[in-house]
């Protein structure tokens, strides 16, 4: 039987990756850090993915175990020496803690032992390469034991409480994986799509699902509204998610020269994924770790900054930029690190920091402008 550990089980962890590799017919471990999760999943025989939508569908996941990796690190690390597979879903700034065990679980495996598949499934491109300069690091003598593939990943979960580990999701997925890596022996995955390129697919899907999505909670949050659905019923805000996905579209049919037709069915689709009324998501969750979604190459600087240098509109983009830097979740440690350094730095010193922007860049200034306009709306607090 064939094997995957499956890094994360969260949301994407259960409801996505570890479904597809289970009815791919691979054995799943979940590795995770959450004792309560791994405990959970330790005590049922099977859970449940609902997918929720114009075609809903219940999927049963009953060929797994649960591994506590802070508890029992050797366990997680022989399910890595064992397996054919390795995915993750835990978020992009924790590739460097699964590394490590990663790492060890390639240097126990037998010396004849296949390479094991390597796939980081993340809201980051080239996470996979992240990914795999994090577990070779100091080790580049076990390269030879894993073929590491970038991957593009595509299903909206939020965490809405269900009972124990079943999992509520959209009824649309994409899981689009770069063939490469492999010359022609990637793994039998049915249910993914292998590509040729996967520039175009993660660009796409970064830049339009995640950016329209960032968008609408940004704006939203800042208008009050309470759910995604409800900031999308607001006709400001859903003008402001409109312009900037027009702006990433402008962006991606110059630069792969998608067809405009095509690619507006796209984002149609997306604006009509985000409205889902069986999926009731919040500002907060898709606005999660805004310091991550502000940086240089994710879903705001990075097509903007390409927008800049080609000459093509960034208003709208700028906008959410703005909408972005008034996002103060105090549950969300990432927003009150970014107001603190509103009221700390400057306009220029905060983008350079936050943006990665150099001074000199043709976005920088706009930018400037909106961080500009951000600390003048901060209400005055003491410590300011
Ligand atoms: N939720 C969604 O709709 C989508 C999420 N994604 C991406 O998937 C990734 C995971 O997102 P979610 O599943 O929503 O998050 P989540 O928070 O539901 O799951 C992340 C899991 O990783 C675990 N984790 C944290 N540190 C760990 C470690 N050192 N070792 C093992 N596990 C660890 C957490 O305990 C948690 O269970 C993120 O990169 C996200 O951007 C991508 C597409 C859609
Ligand atoms: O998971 P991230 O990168 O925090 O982004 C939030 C959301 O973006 C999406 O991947 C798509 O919009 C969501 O499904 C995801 O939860």
């Amino acid at each position: 039987m064939s094997t995957a550990v499956h890094f994360g089980a969260g949301n994407i962890g259960r409801g996505f990756i570890g479904l597809v590799l289970h009815e791919a017919g691979y054995d799943v471990v979940f590795v995770d850090v959450n004792a309560e999760l791994i405990r959970e999943l330790q005590s049922v025989d099977s859970y449940e993915v609902r997918e929720v939508g114009a075609h809903p569908r219940t999927h049963v996941v009953d060929r797994f175990r649960a591994v506590d990796s802070r508890e029992d690190e050797a366990e997680a690390i022989a399910a890595v020496a064992a397996a054919d597979i390795v995915t993750c879903a835990v978020g992009p700034n924790v590739l460097k803690f699964i590394a490590p065990v990663i790492r060890e679980g390639l240097r126990a495996r037998p010396d004849d032992a296949a390479p094991l598949v390597v796939m980081a499934c993340e809201n980051a491109i080239g996470a996979t390469d992240t990914l795999a300069g994090f577990v070779l690091e100091g080790a580049g003598e076990l390269a030879s034991r894993a073929v590491f593939a970038n991957t593009a990943v595509d299903r909206i979960i939020p965490a809405v409480d269900v009972q124990g580990v079943d999992v509520v999701v959209e009824d649309f997925f994409e899981w689009s994986i770069d063939r490469r890596p492999f010359h022609g022996h990637e793994p039998v995955i049915p249910a993914a799509h292998f590509v040729d390129d996967l520039g175009p697919y993660i660009e796409r899907k970064l830049f339009t699902v995640n950016t329209g999505h960032a968008t609408a909670a940004y704006h939203g949050y800042r208008a009050g509204e309470p759910s995604i659905a409800a900031a999308l019923a607001n006709p400001a805000v859903r003008a402001e998610v409109e312009a900037a996905l027009g702006e990433t579209s402008a962006l991606l049919v110059e630069k792969y020269g998608f067809d405009a037709a095509e690619h507006a069915a796209y984002v149609a689709r997306a604006l009509e994924r985000f409205e889902n009324p069986d999926l009731p998501d919040t500002p907060v969750r898709i606005g999660r770790q805004p310091l991550r979604k502000l940086s240089r190459h994710e879903r705001f600087i990075g097509p903007a900054a390409e927008a800049a240098e080609r000459g093509l509109a960034t208003d709208a983009l700028t906008r959410a930029v703005g909408a972005a830097l008034a996002f103060d979740a105090p549950e969300d440690p990432e927003a009150v690190e970014l107001q603190g350094l509103l009221s700390s730095l400057d306009a220029a010193e905060l983008t350079t920091k936050v943006t990665g922007l150099t001074p000199e860049h043709p976005l920088t200034e706009r930018v400037e402008e909106v961080v500009r306009a951000a600390q003048a709306a901060r209400p005055a607090s003491d410590e300011d």
